[in-house]
Parts: structure tokens; C-alpha cells; sequence
């Protein structure tokens, strides 16, 4: 193998003592990161994170290498005292590359094939509960939170076979307990530099979260029993889990609350910010919006359950309301970096040696916004680039929000899946428009733990 030897010797930022990089990387660290690798280090470089040394990787053809080719060193996750605090190793998503993870992600997918249909059921009653939500509506309002509580939801169906109530406090708190660690910058801060946990007030935080931890687990497996004792005929995420583990051990049942944790976790701000992020654009490009809407209409005519029907049988021949979501994807990828990965063996990476240890940022903004590839306007909105010449939606391969490989989103399907059920619910059945004190909103969106929009308030009017 061609390239340099050491760690040293791969490219990169200088960065402050202790610190290194981090002060670049708290806003839009896509853009920042991006720029660097154009004028400076290209696709492969290191950055220190905090005390944590970090390959930057940028571009079509190192992701396929790293994430693909070499996808056995690429896959891991690093630990920290932050993410055993919250999880202990366990659920998926901070969750450590060994042979329990492939178990637990094995199963997860295959669980998700079998009880698809309550799933998709899931999707479409929640569509129904945001239409009325949608069509009591008076003037102009911001629908976050009730497009998130919907999403929400739909994780629910799919774990207990049931939704909650708005009004259903106790899951609400549940929800805000699962993210008021993780949106605390004491977080990242401990994640990327782990001997703050040395400061008191760190220790303290790190002995909530573990506390929080426990307390998670107990709610999940109480509505997990309370499920079980309605008896139900069902087929969710609980009996696929009852299925595989008749007899499960405590470390067993503390993996599926876990689990089920983080699908609470990844699966609710961030189909609420892509799909926010869809109807935004439309509400910048109307004519963008009016040909997806001929197209519903034209496509689900005679349809007495539309929205069904697009997910379903009718989903092919949308091509155009596909490719909306796609440039949207494309512009907006919600987790722009997407999660840190980490390298498990000493392995190379475009002819660089990368010594095992490292932490892995994948830079997926740099393939979203690629100049070669997306010439000559990557900056625009433009839904027909996915389009070939007949009108049909066909994916490029370079648009990747939900990242790409052994460990991309395990959850893919039903996010794509959600997000189209909305664009349908909201766009065939609502003629929308944006206050005009929104109509100049900052596109360059709210950079938090995940890249969503910001806020805006929009009027809805039924369509003939
Ligand atoms: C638009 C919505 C979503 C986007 C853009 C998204 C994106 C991502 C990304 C970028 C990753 C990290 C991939 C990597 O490490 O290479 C990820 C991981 C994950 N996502 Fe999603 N996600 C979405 C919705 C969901 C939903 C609905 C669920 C579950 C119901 C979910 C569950 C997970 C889990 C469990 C992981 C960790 C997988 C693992 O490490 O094995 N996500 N997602």
C-alpha cells in the first residue's frame, strides 16, 4: 500500500492545545469542514477533536471506500463515559462494533420486515390524526410540534402497537427525558474531551445521565407489560422481541427499552426537521409546488385512501414528488456529518495509513453539495435533476442523509416512508402558504444537534 505511515503524517488543521479544533466545529462544521478539504488538506484529513484525534472524510469515492470496501474497519463506535452513562453499551446507536451489535442490528431489520404492515398502519393513521390536526388550524401557526408528536407516534406504533395522546403526559415525559441529555452540550463537551469528567459539575451531569438511564428502562419495560397485558392480536416490535427471547435475561430486556429508546431518539427530530425542511422549500418554489401537486392529484385521482395509496401501489409512479424529496434531502441532510464512526483496526484510506483509534467524522454535506458532480448549480433547488429525460425519478446514488453502509440508518425505511405519507397527507389535501413575516426565513437553518429549520408559521386551506 501506497502513503504515508503515521498519524502525524496525515494532513490537517493545526488546532489549539486541549481543545483542538472544536471552537471551528460548533456551527455548521459541514461547511467549515468542506472548505478545508477544498482549499487545503483534501478528501482524508485529521482534525483534533477535543482530545480526540478525528479523520475528516469528504467525498463519493472515500465514503465507498471507507464505508463500503473497508466497512469492518470503519464501523465501530467510539466509547466514551458520556454514551455508557446514557446507554451502557447497549441499543444501537452508540452502540460499540462486536458481535452483539451485528445481533441487535440483525435483529432490529428483520423485526421491522415482519411487522412492516403495522408499521405502514401506523403511518397512515398518523397521517389522518395531523389532517385534523391541520384542518382545526386558525390563521397561522408553526405545526413542529405537532408534526413531531405525529412522528413520534409512529414510533410508538411501532414498538407497542398503539399511539398516545397529546394530552398523555406521561409519554411527553418520557420523550423530553430521552432527549434533555443528549441536546446538553455537556455531551459532546464529555464525548470528544473525556477527562473533564473530572470537573465536578461534569461528574454530576455523567451520574444523572446514568440515573436517567435507569429510569428510561423502567418506563419502556412498564408500557412494554402494559401492552402485553391488553392481550392484543399484535405484531409490533414487542412480539418480535417475545418471539426471539421467550425466556429473556435482565441484560436482554434492558437492551430492548434501550433499543427502543433510541428509536424514540433517532426517529423524531429528525423526520420532523426532513420533512419541514420538504415543505419549506416548496414554500420557496412555488412552481415546484404546484407541479407536485397537479401530479397527486393526477396520480391518486380516484384513490379513496390517498395516502395509503402513495405509500403503497401508487409510490412508482411519483416520480416527481420523489425527486422533491430527494433535492431536499440533498440540500438539507438533517445529520449533515453524520454520527462519529470510528476505526477498529489499522487500515488506509486513499493512500493514507489510519491507525485504529481514530474517530471518524463522515462528511456527507460534501457529497450532497459536490461541485463536479451537481454542476453547474449545487446551491439550487431543483427537484428535476433526479428526473431523467422521460420524467422518472431515478436516485443518483449521491444523496445519502442516511448515511451509507454496515451501519447507516437502520430506520431508513420508515422514515422515507413517513415523510412521503406527510408530503401527501399535507400537500393533496392543504393548499399551504408561508406568513409572509416567514417568507425571508434563514435558510442556512438552526445548526444543533441535528441541521432543522428554522421556525416558521404556515396557514392551511382546504382544497377542493
Ligand atoms: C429523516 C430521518 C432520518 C435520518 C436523516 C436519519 C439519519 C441517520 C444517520 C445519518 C445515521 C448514522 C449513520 C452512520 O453512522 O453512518 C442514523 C443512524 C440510526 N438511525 Fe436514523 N435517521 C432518520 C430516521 C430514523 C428513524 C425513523 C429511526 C427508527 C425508527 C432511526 C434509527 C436509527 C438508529 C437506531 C441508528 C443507529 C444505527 C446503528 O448504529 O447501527 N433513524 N440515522
Amino acid at each position: 500500500m501506497s502513503g504515508k505511515a503515521n498519524l502525524e503524517d496525515l494532513p490537517g488543521p493545526w488546532g489549539f492545545p486541549v481543545v483542538g479544533s472544536l471552537f471551528s466545529m460548533l456551527k455548521y462544521k459541514e461547511k467549515t469542514l468542506m472548505q478545508w478539504a477544498e482549499d487545503h488538506y483534501g478528501d482524508v484529513y485529521q482534525i483534533q477533536m477535543g482530545s480526540t484525534p478525528t479523520l475528516a472524510i469528504h467525498g463519493f469515492e472515500a465514503f465507498q471506500e471507507a464505508f463500503i470496501q473497508k466497512a469492518s474497519a470503519f464501523s465501530g463506535r467510539k466509547d466514551s463515559c458520556v454514551t455508557d452513562a446514557a446507554r451502557d453499551n447497549k441499543g444501537l446507536f452508540f452502540k460499540q462494533y462486536d458481535n452483539l451489535w451485528t445481533k441487535w442490528r440483525v435483529f432490529s431489520r428483520d423485526s421491522f420486515k415482519d411487522i412492516w404492515q403495522t408499521i405502514e398502519d401506523g403511518i397512515v393513521t398518523e397521517t389522518e390524526h395531523l389532517q385534523e390536526s391541520l384542518s382545526k388550524l386558525e390563521g397561522e401557526r408553526d405545526i413542529k410540534e405537532l408534526v413531531s408528536m405525529s412522528m413520534a407516534n409512529v414510533v410508538m406504533q411501532t414498538c407497542f402497537s398503539r399511539r398516545y395522546d397529546t394530552t398523555d403526559t406521561k409519554v411527553a415525559d418520557l420523550i423530553k427525558m430521552i432527549y434533555s441529555d443528549i441536546r446538553d452540550q455537556k455531551f459532546t463537551l464529555l464525548f470528544l474531551v473525556p477527562w473533564l469528567s473530572y470537573i465536578p459539575s461534569m461528574s454530576r451531569f455523567l451520574s444523572d445521565a446514568a440515573n436517567n438511564r435507569k429510569i428510561i428502562i423502567k418506563k419502556m419495560l412498564a408500557m412494554a407489560d402494559e401492552r402485553r397485558a391488553e392481550n392484543r392480536c399484535t405484531s409490533d416490535f414487542i412480539s418480535s422481541f417475545d418471539k426471539a427471547f421467550p425466556n429473556p435475561t435482565t441484560n436482554e430486556k434492558e437492551f430492548l427499552a434501550i433499543l427502543m429508546e433510541d428509536f424514540v431518539f433517532a426517529g423524531t427530530s429528525t423526520t420532523t426537521a426532513a420533512f419541514l425542511w420538504a415543505v419549506l422549500f416548496l414554500m420557496k418554489n412555488p412552481e415546484t409546488k404546484n407541479r407536485m401537486q397537479q401530479e397527486l392529484d393526477y396520480v391518486l385521482k380516484g384513490c379513496p385512501f390517498a395516502v395509503k395509496a402513495a405509500i403503497t401501489h401508487k409510490k412508482h409512479e411519483l416520480h416527481y414528488t420523489q425527486a422533491v424529496i430527494e433535492e431536499s434531502f440533498r440540500l438539507r441532510p438533517i445529520a449533515p456529518t453524520s454520527l462519529f464512526h470510528y476505526v477498529t483496526e489499522d487500515t488506509s484510506l486513499m493512500g493514507y495509513k489510519v491507525p485504529k483509534g481514530m474517530a471518524v467524522m463522515p462528511n456527507i454535506w460534501s457529497v450532497h453539495y459536490d461541485k463536479k458532480f451537481w454542476a453547474p448549480d449545487p446551491e439550487v433547488f431543483r427537484a428535476e435533476r433526479h428526473l431523467n429525460q422521460s420524467g422518472a425519478f431515478i436516485k443518483s446514488g449521491h444523496v445519502f442523509p442516511f448515511g451509507i453502509g454496515w451501519r447507516s440508518c437502520v430506520g431508513q425505511r420508515i422514515a422515507e416512508t413517513e415523510i412521503l405519507a406527510d408530503m401527501v397527507a399535507v400537500f393533496h389535501k392543504f393548499d399551504v402558504t408561508i406568513a409572509a413575516s416567514d417568507a425571508n426565513v434563514d435558510m442556512a437553518g438552526d445548526s444543533g444537534a441535528i441541521l432543522s429549520p428554522n421556525q416558521f408559521k404556515l396557514k392551511f386551506v382546504p382544497r377542493n
